[in-house]
Protein backbone atom coordinates (compact mmCIF):
# COMPACT_ATOMS: atom_id res chain seq x y z
CA UNK A 1 0.00 0.00 0.00
CA UNK A 2 2.86 2.16 1.24
CA UNK A 3 4.86 1.81 -1.80
CA UNK A 4 1.45 2.28 -4.63
CA UNK A 5 1.27 5.55 -2.91
CA UNK A 6 4.41 6.31 -3.38
CA UNK A 7 4.22 5.07 -6.80
CA UNK A 8 1.27 7.00 -7.37
CA UNK A 9 2.90 10.08 -6.47
CA UNK A 10 6.45 9.97 -7.96
CA UNK A 11 3.45 9.60 -11.09
CA UNK A 12 1.67 12.86 -9.98
CA UNK A 13 4.92 14.50 -9.42
CA UNK A 14 5.84 14.29 -13.30
CA UNK A 15 2.65 14.23 -15.12
CA UNK A 16 2.26 17.73 -15.80
CA UNK A 17 5.99 18.03 -17.01
CA UNK A 18 6.43 17.69 -20.72
CA UNK A 19 9.45 14.86 -21.48
CA UNK A 20 11.49 14.24 -25.07
CA UNK A 21 13.39 12.13 -26.62
CA UNK A 22 17.27 13.53 -25.96
CA UNK A 23 19.09 13.73 -28.82
CA UNK A 24 22.67 12.32 -27.98
CA UNK A 25 24.53 14.59 -30.31
CA UNK A 26 27.06 16.19 -28.41
CA UNK A 27 28.10 19.60 -29.67
CA UNK A 28 31.97 19.21 -30.77
CA UNK A 29 31.95 22.26 -32.83
CA UNK A 30 31.00 24.57 -29.92
CA UNK A 31 33.09 28.11 -30.78
CA UNK A 32 35.09 28.88 -27.44
CA UNK A 33 36.40 32.50 -26.94
CA UNK A 34 39.39 33.04 -25.39
CA UNK A 35 40.05 36.37 -23.33
CA UNK A 36 43.40 36.80 -24.29
CA UNK A 37 43.47 35.61 -28.19
CA UNK A 38 43.65 39.00 -30.20
CA UNK A 39 40.93 37.25 -32.35
CA UNK A 40 38.58 37.19 -29.39
CA UNK A 41 36.24 39.45 -31.37
CA UNK A 42 35.91 37.97 -34.64
CA UNK A 43 35.30 34.97 -33.07
CA UNK A 44 32.59 35.94 -30.91
CA UNK A 45 31.05 37.66 -33.83
CA UNK A 46 31.13 34.61 -35.89
CA UNK A 47 29.74 32.67 -32.91
CA UNK A 48 26.86 35.32 -32.61
CA UNK A 49 25.92 34.98 -36.19
CA UNK A 50 26.27 31.01 -36.57
CA UNK A 51 24.63 29.70 -33.28
CA UNK A 52 23.98 32.53 -31.14
CA UNK A 53 26.17 30.62 -28.39
CA UNK A 54 29.80 30.53 -27.50
CA UNK A 55 31.61 29.63 -24.33
CA UNK A 56 34.36 31.93 -22.81
CA UNK A 57 37.49 31.24 -21.31
CA UNK A 58 40.28 32.60 -19.37
CA UNK A 59 38.17 35.73 -18.32
CA UNK A 60 38.56 37.77 -15.21
CA UNK A 61 35.61 36.58 -13.32
CA UNK A 62 37.50 35.24 -9.58
CA UNK A 63 36.09 31.86 -9.31
CA UNK A 64 35.71 31.56 -5.69
CA UNK A 65 33.33 34.30 -5.85
CA UNK A 66 31.69 31.76 -8.46
CA UNK A 67 32.17 28.90 -5.79
CA UNK A 68 31.13 30.76 -3.33
CA UNK A 69 27.69 31.71 -4.88
CA UNK A 70 26.97 28.28 -5.53
CA UNK A 71 27.42 26.87 -2.12
CA UNK A 72 25.61 29.76 -1.10
CA UNK A 73 22.62 28.54 -3.54
CA UNK A 74 23.00 25.31 -2.78
CA UNK A 75 22.48 26.22 1.39
CA UNK A 76 19.44 28.22 0.07
CA UNK A 77 17.97 25.33 -2.21
CA UNK A 78 18.68 22.63 1.05
CA UNK A 79 16.32 24.92 3.07
CA UNK A 80 12.70 23.17 4.36
CA UNK A 81 10.18 23.57 1.22
CA UNK A 82 8.16 25.66 3.75
CA UNK A 83 11.13 28.10 4.53
CA UNK A 84 11.84 28.21 0.69
CA UNK A 85 7.84 29.48 0.01
CA UNK A 86 8.24 32.35 2.22
CA UNK A 87 10.43 33.86 -0.50
CA UNK A 88 7.62 32.76 -3.56
CA UNK A 89 5.74 33.41 -5.90
CA UNK A 90 8.52 34.48 -8.17
CA UNK A 91 6.58 37.31 -9.82
CA UNK A 92 8.54 39.57 -10.25
CA UNK A 93 11.47 38.30 -7.99
CA UNK A 94 11.22 35.30 -5.50
CA UNK A 95 11.47 31.64 -5.03
CA UNK A 96 9.57 29.41 -7.76
CA UNK A 97 9.21 25.90 -7.66
CA UNK A 98 8.04 24.04 -11.45
CA UNK A 99 6.00 27.15 -12.51
CA UNK A 100 7.92 28.83 -14.94
CA UNK A 101 6.53 32.49 -15.46
CA UNK A 102 2.60 33.29 -15.44
CA UNK A 103 1.62 31.02 -18.43
CA UNK A 104 1.21 27.41 -16.93
CA UNK A 105 4.70 26.46 -18.25
CA UNK A 106 6.48 23.72 -15.95
CA UNK A 107 9.67 22.13 -15.40
CA UNK A 108 11.44 20.11 -12.80
CA UNK A 109 13.26 22.92 -11.44
CA UNK A 110 13.32 25.51 -8.48
CA UNK A 111 14.75 28.93 -8.83
CA UNK A 112 15.39 32.10 -7.12
CA UNK A 113 14.64 35.23 -9.44
CA UNK A 114 16.58 38.47 -8.91
CA UNK A 115 14.99 42.05 -10.34
CA UNK A 116 16.67 45.20 -10.92
CA UNK A 117 16.61 48.30 -8.71
CA UNK A 118 18.77 50.97 -8.55
CA UNK A 119 21.74 49.38 -10.71
CA UNK A 120 21.54 46.11 -7.87
CA UNK A 121 19.90 42.94 -7.78
CA UNK A 122 17.33 42.47 -5.53
CA UNK A 123 14.75 39.88 -3.67
CA UNK A 124 12.52 40.90 -1.17
CA UNK A 125 13.56 39.31 2.46
CA UNK A 126 17.08 37.58 0.69
CA UNK A 127 20.16 36.83 3.22
CA UNK A 128 22.81 39.46 3.12
CA UNK A 129 25.34 37.22 2.36
CA UNK A 130 23.56 35.54 -0.37
CA UNK A 131 21.83 38.98 -1.40
CA UNK A 132 25.92 40.71 -2.08
CA UNK A 133 27.44 37.64 -3.51
CA UNK A 134 25.04 37.94 -6.33
CA UNK A 135 25.53 41.93 -6.46
CA UNK A 136 29.55 40.98 -6.25
CA UNK A 137 29.03 38.49 -9.19
CA UNK A 138 26.32 39.95 -11.44
CA UNK A 139 28.87 43.24 -11.38
CA UNK A 140 32.10 41.23 -12.32
CA UNK A 141 29.65 39.34 -15.08
CA UNK A 142 28.27 42.67 -16.15
CA UNK A 143 31.82 43.64 -17.15
CA UNK A 144 32.71 41.08 -18.77
CA UNK A 145 29.66 41.09 -20.83
CA UNK A 146 30.23 44.73 -21.63
CA UNK A 147 34.20 43.89 -22.96
CA UNK A 148 32.27 41.00 -24.94
CA UNK A 149 29.57 43.92 -26.69
CA UNK A 150 32.57 45.99 -26.87
CA UNK A 151 34.73 43.86 -29.22
CA UNK A 152 30.93 43.12 -31.36
CA UNK A 153 30.71 46.33 -31.81
CA UNK A 154 35.03 47.08 -32.87
CA UNK A 155 34.31 44.01 -34.93
CA UNK A 156 31.35 45.24 -36.59
CA UNK A 157 32.54 48.59 -36.99
CA UNK A 158 29.33 50.40 -35.56
CA UNK A 159 30.89 52.73 -33.24
CA UNK A 160 30.64 54.17 -30.81
CA UNK A 161 32.35 51.82 -28.59
CA UNK A 162 29.69 52.02 -26.11
CA UNK A 163 26.42 51.83 -28.21
CA UNK A 164 25.74 48.65 -27.55
CA UNK A 165 27.24 48.39 -23.60
CA UNK A 166 26.14 51.56 -22.35
CA UNK A 167 22.67 49.38 -22.67
CA UNK A 168 23.56 47.07 -19.94
CA UNK A 169 25.98 49.48 -17.92
CA UNK A 170 23.40 52.15 -17.55
CA UNK A 171 22.38 52.36 -13.69
CA UNK A 172 18.54 51.65 -15.26
CA UNK A 173 19.11 48.57 -16.86
CA UNK A 174 16.59 46.20 -16.46
CA UNK A 175 18.62 43.49 -16.04
CA UNK A 176 17.78 40.08 -13.47
CA UNK A 177 19.66 37.11 -12.37
CA UNK A 178 18.46 33.42 -11.85
CA UNK A 179 19.48 30.86 -9.74
CA UNK A 180 18.34 27.50 -11.12
CA UNK A 181 18.56 23.70 -9.19
CA UNK A 182 17.60 21.00 -11.04
CA UNK A 183 16.98 18.17 -8.88
CA UNK A 184 18.17 14.52 -10.24
CA UNK A 185 15.53 12.80 -11.59
CA UNK A 186 15.71 8.65 -11.38
CA UNK A 187 12.30 7.33 -11.65
CA UNK A 188 11.21 8.53 -14.57
CA UNK A 189 14.67 8.25 -16.95
CA UNK A 190 13.67 4.95 -18.23
CA UNK A 191 9.95 5.42 -19.18
CA UNK A 192 10.19 4.77 -22.95
CA UNK A 193 13.64 6.14 -23.26
CA UNK A 194 12.32 9.46 -22.71
CA UNK A 195 13.44 12.39 -20.45
CA UNK A 196 11.84 15.01 -18.60
CA UNK A 197 12.26 18.47 -19.15
CA UNK A 198 14.46 21.03 -16.98
CA UNK A 199 13.52 24.09 -18.22
CA UNK A 200 11.11 24.11 -21.67
CA UNK A 201 12.67 25.42 -24.74
CA UNK A 202 13.02 29.40 -25.09
CA UNK A 203 14.75 31.96 -26.29
CA UNK A 204 16.13 35.14 -23.58
CA UNK A 205 14.38 37.93 -24.74
CA UNK A 206 16.85 40.56 -23.31
CA UNK A 207 20.27 41.20 -25.44
CA UNK A 208 22.91 38.32 -23.99
CA UNK A 209 23.01 36.15 -20.89
CA UNK A 210 25.60 34.57 -19.48
CA UNK A 211 24.78 31.01 -17.83
CA UNK A 212 27.90 29.25 -15.58
CA UNK A 213 26.42 25.40 -13.91
CA UNK A 214 28.24 23.20 -11.75
CA UNK A 215 29.38 20.60 -13.99
CA UNK A 216 26.15 18.12 -14.04
CA UNK A 217 24.92 18.15 -18.29
CA UNK A 218 21.91 19.04 -19.31
CA UNK A 219 21.94 21.98 -21.70
CA UNK A 220 21.08 21.88 -24.97
CA UNK A 221 21.06 24.14 -28.12
CA UNK A 222 19.17 23.82 -31.16
CA UNK A 223 21.31 24.58 -34.39
CA UNK A 224 19.78 26.17 -37.44
CA UNK A 225 18.62 23.12 -38.83
CA UNK A 226 16.75 22.47 -36.21
CA UNK A 227 18.78 20.07 -34.42
CA UNK A 228 19.27 20.01 -30.74
CA UNK A 229 22.97 19.37 -29.35
CA UNK A 230 23.73 18.79 -25.95
CA UNK A 231 26.80 21.12 -24.38
CA UNK A 232 29.19 19.43 -21.98
CA UNK A 233 29.38 21.77 -18.94
CA UNK A 234 32.07 23.13 -17.63
CA UNK A 235 32.08 24.92 -14.49
CA UNK A 236 35.03 27.05 -15.06
CA UNK A 237 33.26 28.76 -18.13
CA UNK A 238 30.52 30.87 -18.90
CA UNK A 239 28.61 29.93 -21.79
CA UNK A 240 26.66 33.66 -23.95
CA UNK A 241 23.57 33.41 -25.69
CA UNK A 242 22.29 35.92 -27.65
CA UNK A 243 19.06 36.86 -26.94
CA UNK A 244 16.02 38.73 -29.03
CA UNK A 245 16.70 42.51 -27.97
CA UNK A 246 20.26 41.55 -29.76
CA UNK A 247 18.99 39.97 -32.83
CA UNK A 248 16.80 42.74 -33.45
CA UNK A 249 19.34 45.12 -32.70
CA UNK A 250 21.64 43.58 -35.58
CA UNK A 251 18.62 43.16 -38.05
CA UNK A 252 18.85 39.53 -37.74
CA UNK A 253 22.68 39.13 -38.65
CA UNK A 254 23.08 37.54 -34.86
CA UNK A 255 20.46 34.90 -33.90
CA UNK A 256 18.57 34.57 -30.25
CA UNK A 257 19.42 30.78 -30.09
CA UNK A 258 16.57 28.21 -28.51
CA UNK A 259 17.88 26.31 -25.83
CA UNK A 260 16.47 23.55 -22.94
CA UNK A 261 17.80 21.95 -20.04
CA UNK A 262 16.64 18.00 -19.89
CA UNK A 263 17.21 16.59 -15.89
CA UNK A 264 20.00 14.27 -14.66
CA UNK A 265 18.83 11.37 -13.13
CA UNK A 266 21.52 11.02 -10.80
CA UNK A 267 22.97 14.68 -10.07
CA UNK A 268 21.45 17.89 -9.50
CA UNK A 269 22.46 20.91 -11.49
CA UNK A 270 23.28 24.49 -10.20
CA UNK A 271 22.84 26.68 -12.62
CA UNK A 272 23.32 30.75 -12.32
CA UNK A 273 22.06 32.84 -15.51
CA UNK A 274 22.48 36.88 -15.21
CA UNK A 275 20.50 38.38 -18.20
CA UNK A 276 21.34 41.73 -19.55
CA UNK A 277 18.73 43.63 -19.91
CA UNK A 278 18.23 47.35 -21.71
CA UNK A 279 16.51 50.13 -19.52
CA UNK A 280 12.52 50.01 -20.21
CA UNK A 281 12.32 53.03 -21.60
CA UNK A 282 14.97 51.68 -24.55
CA UNK A 283 13.99 51.92 -28.30
CA UNK A 284 14.60 48.87 -30.08
CA UNK A 285 15.51 48.86 -33.41
CA UNK A 286 18.48 47.57 -35.97
CA UNK A 287 21.03 50.00 -35.57
CA UNK A 288 21.48 52.62 -38.54
CA UNK A 289 25.72 52.31 -38.33
CA UNK A 290 25.18 48.70 -39.48
CA UNK A 291 22.06 49.07 -41.78
CA UNK A 292 23.30 48.54 -45.73
CA UNK A 293 22.10 50.51 -48.60
CA UNK A 294 18.43 49.79 -49.22
CA UNK A 295 18.53 47.42 -46.48
CA UNK A 296 15.23 46.78 -44.64
CA UNK A 297 14.69 46.50 -41.26
CA UNK A 298 13.27 43.53 -39.85
CA UNK A 299 11.37 44.42 -36.69
CA UNK A 300 8.90 47.33 -35.70
CA UNK A 301 10.47 49.54 -33.40
CA UNK A 302 9.37 48.48 -29.74
CA UNK A 303 10.51 49.59 -26.11
CA UNK A 304 12.38 46.76 -23.94
CA UNK A 305 9.04 47.67 -21.49
CA UNK A 306 6.58 47.16 -24.60
CA UNK A 307 8.19 43.93 -25.59
CA UNK A 308 8.84 42.37 -22.03
CA UNK A 309 4.99 42.97 -21.55
CA UNK A 310 4.25 41.51 -24.62
CA UNK A 311 6.67 38.72 -23.51
CA UNK A 312 5.17 37.53 -20.46
CA UNK A 313 1.85 37.12 -22.50
CA UNK A 314 3.30 34.47 -23.99
CA UNK A 315 4.66 30.33 -23.17
CA UNK A 316 7.81 29.76 -22.76
CA UNK A 317 8.75 28.55 -25.98
CA UNK A 318 6.63 30.74 -28.41
CA UNK A 319 8.80 32.26 -31.00
CA UNK A 320 8.07 35.94 -29.07
CA UNK A 321 9.50 38.11 -32.06
CA UNK A 322 7.35 36.48 -34.25
CA UNK A 323 4.89 39.24 -33.06
CA UNK A 324 6.98 41.98 -34.25
CA UNK A 325 8.29 40.76 -37.62
CA UNK A 326 7.39 43.50 -40.16
CA UNK A 327 5.57 41.00 -42.20
CA UNK A 328 3.17 40.24 -39.15
CA UNK A 329 1.49 43.55 -40.08
CA UNK A 330 1.81 45.88 -37.32
C1 LIG B 1 6.94 31.73 -19.59
C2 LIG B 1 7.71 32.73 -19.31
C3 LIG B 1 8.86 32.67 -18.32
C4 LIG B 1 9.66 33.89 -18.69
C5 LIG B 1 8.53 34.86 -18.95
C6 LIG B 1 7.66 34.08 -19.93
O1 LIG B 1 6.35 34.57 -20.06
C7 LIG B 1 8.38 34.08 -21.30
C8 LIG B 1 9.89 34.35 -21.16
C9 LIG B 1 10.51 33.59 -19.96
C10 LIG B 1 11.94 34.02 -19.64
C11 LIG B 1 13.03 33.16 -20.31
C12 LIG B 1 14.41 33.72 -19.93
C13 LIG B 1 14.52 34.06 -18.44
O2 LIG B 1 14.66 32.87 -17.69
C14 LIG B 1 13.27 34.82 -17.94
C15 LIG B 1 13.48 35.32 -16.49
C16 LIG B 1 12.94 35.93 -18.88
O3 LIG B 1 13.27 37.10 -18.84
O4 LIG B 1 12.14 35.44 -19.89
C17 LIG B 1 12.05 33.92 -18.14
C18 LIG B 1 10.68 34.42 -17.65
C19 LIG B 1 10.36 33.93 -16.23
O5 LIG B 1 10.83 32.87 -15.79
O6 LIG B 1 9.57 34.63 -15.58
O1 LIG C 1 19.60 26.57 -15.98
C1 LIG C 1 20.12 26.61 -17.07
O2 LIG C 1 21.19 26.06 -17.31
C2 LIG C 1 19.45 27.40 -18.19
C3 LIG C 1 18.25 28.15 -17.70
C4 LIG C 1 17.72 29.11 -18.71
O3 LIG C 1 17.85 28.92 -19.89
C5 LIG C 1 17.02 30.31 -18.23
O4 LIG C 1 16.90 30.46 -16.98
O5 LIG C 1 16.59 31.12 -19.07
FE1 LIG D 1 17.30 30.70 -21.04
Amino acid sequence: MEVLSQTVNILDNFNHIKTCKPSSRIFTAIPVVDFSDPDAKTKIVEACKEFGFFKVINHRVPIELVAKLESEAVKFFNLSQSDKENFGPPNPCGYGNRKIGPNGDVGWVEYLLFGSMNAQLILPGISENLWSLVNDYVSAVRNMVCEVLEMITEELKIGPKDVLSRLIKDEKSDSCFRLNRYPPCPEIQPVNGRTLIGFGEHTDPQILSVLRSNNTSGLQICLQDGTWVSVPPDHSSFFFNVGDSLQVITNGRFRSVRHRLLTHSLKSRVSMVYFGGPPLSEKITALSSLMEDGEERLYEEFTWSEYKKSAYKTRLGENRLGLFEKSAGH
